[in-house]
């Protein structure tokens, strides 16, 4: 969905909308509310001509700025603990994951295990964008997608309900010598930091996979593929519907 215009745009930005990136013209300075409020959300302000804008928004009234908006509807949370509890299956956590095709592969095998969805937080993450649907093969339209200000706060949640928190993580128990148990939400780390302290804190187990060459970590959705196979591999047949 695109947003043009100054209010509708600071708007925008105001809500709970998941706004993938805002556009300004080359010839304007976007307003100081954008500004702060782009900075504090973690989206990008990106300078092209004015008549990029204006072929998006088809109309040349944009002043200049608009807001690309994620086609993605998100659940709330309590949904995606009660659904992965009811099913006894898993949920991924996008630990400020920032590479779209990394988000979109880990979803789309998120899809195929019979995972119910993921939690991300809602800033210093991919957007759920064209290029996560496309990596996903469309996996995000039959997942349940949660946004949340605390990755930390919302799992201790799912805790309580019942569901485990399993991080994976380097440096922790082999994979291979644990059974993973359901429900549970599958922690995975960002390209850069892994998985946060905070969330390592609260896990119930951190899980590894043995690695023996030189590079010293796998991409974060081949790891995840792993982790999910390592769920589900006992319980395929489980709740197919
Ligand atoms: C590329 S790695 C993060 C590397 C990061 N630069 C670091 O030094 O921690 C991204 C994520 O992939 C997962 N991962 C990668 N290799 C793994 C392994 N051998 N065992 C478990 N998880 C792994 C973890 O979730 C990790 O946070």
């Amino acid at each position: 969905m695109i947003v043009y215009g100054k209010n509708p745009v600071i708007e925008a930005l105001r809500s709970d909308k998941d706004i993938e990136k805002v556009l300004v013209a080359h010839d304007s300075h976007p307003p100081y509310q954008v500004v702060k409020l782009c900075k504090q959300k973690g989206i990008k302000i990106q300078k092209v001509p004015r008549e990029k804008i204006e072929e998006l928004a088809g109309t040349k009234k944009t002043q200049g700025i608009l807001a690309i908006i994620s086609p993605i509807k998100y659940v709330p949370p309590e949904e995606l603990f009660k659904t992965t509890i009811e099913k006894n299956s898993f949920f991924l956590v996008l630990d400020h994951i920032t590479d779209p095709q990394n988000v979109g592969n880990l979803l789309r095998t998120c899809e195929v295990f019979g995972g119910v969805g993921a939690l991300l937080p809602t800033y210093r993450s991919s957007p759920i964008n064209e290029t996560v649907v496309k990596a996903s093969s469309g996996a995000v339209f039959y997942l349940k997608l949660s946004k949340v200000s605390s990755l930390s706060n919302s799992l201790r949640e799912f805790k309580k309900q019942g569901g485990w928190v399993i991080a994976v993580e380097r440096g922790g128990k082999d994979i291979r010598s644990f059974s993973m148990p359901l429900p549970c939400a599958l922690v995975l780390g960002s390209e850069g930091e892994g998985v946060s302290k905070n969330i390592l804190d609260i896990s119930d187990t951190v899980l590894s996979i043995p690695m023996v060459g030189k590079i010293n970590s796998l991409n974060v959705s081949s790891a995840g593929a792993i982790a999910m196979w390592e769920c589900v591999r006992n319980v395929i047949m489980y709740n197919k519907e």
